[in-house]
């Protein structure tokens, strides 16, 4: 069955006009008014999906309940002007014949973007048709709603708010297209990120998850994971000296959910075997931080001998052609300006040297020098040190080996360490994707309160520029290179929205401000009506919008998220049973 008996009608189209979010323009939404017969135990509720006919015979407009209310025909009119007296009489009334052919429920719901077909077989289609006004609306089953929204075979991650359906995610594509992950402090963001990750870990065999984690919380979080997977829990702190030390220390240093107080014994017992284990590592940050010479860099320097009127003009065109073989290798490597310089230049350096020589310009010139102090710069071998450095952290991340590290949490509670860390692993993930050209391993980065890494205004002196090209480069370029990212805030007000574009499937609950929840709106094009749902939601409800990524068709699905601290307490005690 398509639909189920409940039947309503479609009483009055409204429209809605107001400024975007960021004053520059004006959006305008639709909202359907429908009238449902009168019952306590109707089961309309937010998130429901209707279907309306519409001004073409066989097709339907599907719209979704936003928000719904009993009306009275007798409470219509009743306002102050209604003497008291007579007022109090008409609501007693009122009050004793609900149930009477004078009430209705009153439903308000917005276009989900698509027309059904019905013509024996049913045909979900992107788009609108205008619904007739006074035309019979009519309630999806809860088979109808789970065919045309979930993937079969998507892992699930909840269960859909009023529906007795399980909510299935088609997590590859959701990762493939970034995933994003809104909502104010004490939603359950940390919750739903490991969430998330678990599930990816079991799903996806050849994908690695590295987690910025500024809030020490992760370590707890996918503990259990931890302990099952290959993986690294690194810290910049002096690593601990023995088991028993290393469990007192990490317990103390990590945020401990409050759910699990009672569990402490348990926890500093999957840290002492994390220990045994060999995960834990203390990364080394370089102190003179960015160091690297890049494509971009090394164009302005010969760029610069070009425009230097004390280099001999004999010598210019060799700079230009220095110029133009950079530009070859770059695109031949499609290698960007913030890439690292490194043996693969050698070759253009030799050949515009060797056509210098051929030239007879003299040996003591500019260009030789030059191009002797870029090829010494690149000779100087890294000190070799037993340190785990960013660069043993991207050889790790990108190790095909099936045992090696699935899983990496990364805790840096210092922001400036945090957004270092980001641009230089960043970079030199990157860089080696370039030279492997391999699609495996899949690499997810998650990024807790993303608008520390790329605010709306970024400085040179905390990091944040660094953070804020290596993350947008991520957003931008990584799909093409199988690297991915998970970014979650609390206020996208804050946050470089260019992003937010490059997003495709957000999960959204309580965001107080309206600025917010209008960016979301806007971005996906859904209502404001919709959006504004989540201002009830409970901690661990969701709204989830994904743009073809997460589920077969783009419909907004309000949720209940798996409780991730169940899973890791169940697991946890399995492992150290
Ligand atoms: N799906 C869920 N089911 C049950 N409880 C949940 C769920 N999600 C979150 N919680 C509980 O709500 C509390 C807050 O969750 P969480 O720490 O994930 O929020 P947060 O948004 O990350 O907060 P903050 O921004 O302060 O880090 C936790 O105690 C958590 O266990």
């Amino acid at each position: 069955m398509i639909f189920s008996n409940i039947e309503g009608r479609l009483r009055e189209i409204r429209t809605f006009t107001r400024p975007t979010a960021d004053g520059r323009g004006t959006i305008t939404f639709r909202v359907f008014v429908i009238e449902m017969p009168f019952s306590r135990d109707t089961p309309i509720d937010a998130g429901k999906l209707l279907a309306v006919e519409t001004i073409r015979k066989e097709y339907y407009l599907l719209l979704e309940v936003t928000d719904y209310f009993p009306q009275h025909y007798g409470m219509v009119n009743l306002d102050g002007s209604v003497p008291p007296e007579l007022r109090e009489e008409i609501m007693k009334r009122v009050e004793e014949k609900w149930e009477s052919k004078e009430s209705w429920i009153e439903v308000y719901a917005s276009s989900v973007g698509y027309v059904m077909r019905v013509n024996g077989g049913v045909e979900f289609k992107r788009g609108y048709i205008p619904p007739l006004p006074g035309s019979k609306v009519k309630l999806f089953t809860d088979e109808t709603f789970e065919k045309f929204v979930f993937y079969e075979n998507g892992v699930k991650i909840g269960k859909v708010v009023n529906e007795n359906i399980d909510l299935k995610l088609n997590i590859e594509k959701a990762i493939k297209y970034h995933i994003g992950v809104f909502a104010y402090t004490g939603s359950g963001k940390s919750n739903l990120t490991s969430m998330l990750i678990r599930k990816s870990l079991e799903k996806m065999k050849d994908l690695k998850v590295i987690v910025i984690d500024v809030s020490m919380e992760y370590g707890i979080l996918l503990l259990d994971q931890l302990l099952t997977y290959e993986s690294r829990l690194v810290t910049l702190d002096r690593l601990p000296d023995n088991q028993i030390d290393a469990g007192r220390r990490l317990l103390r240093t990590h945020v401990i959910p409050e759910e699990l107080n009672e569990d402490r014994d348990l926890i500093r017992k999957a840290f002492e075997t994390l220990y045994n284990q060999g995960k834990l590592r203390k990364l080394y940050i370089p102190p003179q931080g960015i160091s690297f010479l890049t494509y971009g860099m090394l164009i302005d320097m010969v760029r610069s001998q070009t425009e230097d009127k004390y280099v001999a003009t004999a010598q210019k065109p060799f700079f230009m052609m220095l110029l133009h073989e950079l530009d070859r290798l770059m695109r031949e490597n499609k290698l960007s300006k913030d890439d690292v310089v490194d043996e693969a230049v050698l070759h253009s350096l030799d050949e515009v040297e060797m056509k210098a020589r051929e030239a007879g310009i003299k040996e003591n010139a500019t260009i030789f020098s030059f191009i002797s102090a870029i090829k010494q710069y690149i000779e100087l071998k890294p000190i070799e040190s037993e340190e785990y450095d960013v660069e043993n952290l991207a050889i790790e991340l990108l190790d095909q080996d099936p045992a090696s590290p699935r899983l990496f949490i990364v805790e840096t509670p210092n922001m400036d360490d945090a957004r270092l860390v980001i641009s230089l692993l960043i970079d030199q993930v990157f860089m080696r994707r370039k030279r492997s050209y391999s699609s495996i391993p899949v690499v997810l980065f998650v990024l807790d309160e993303a608008q520390e890494f790329i605010p709306f205004e970024s400085r040179q002196k905390d990091y944040s520029e660094y953070s804020s090209i290596a993350v947008e480069k991520l957003l931008r370029h990584g799909r093409k290179y199988h690297l991915h990212a998970l970014i979650s805030t609390q206020r996208l007000a804050y946050l470089n929205t260019n992003v937010l574009q490059q997003i495709h499937t957000y999960f959204v609950s309580t965001l107080p401000r309206p600025y917010d929840r209008q960016l979301i709106s806007e971005t996906f094009g859904i209502s404001d009506s919709l959006v504004d749902r989540t201002l009830n939601f409970d901690i661990g409800q969701w709204l989830l919008i994904s743009f073809k990524a997460a589920l077969k068709e783009d419909i907004p699905i309000m949720f209940y998220a798996d409780n991730n601290i169940s899973e890791l307490k169940e697991n946890l005690l399995k492992i150290l049973k």
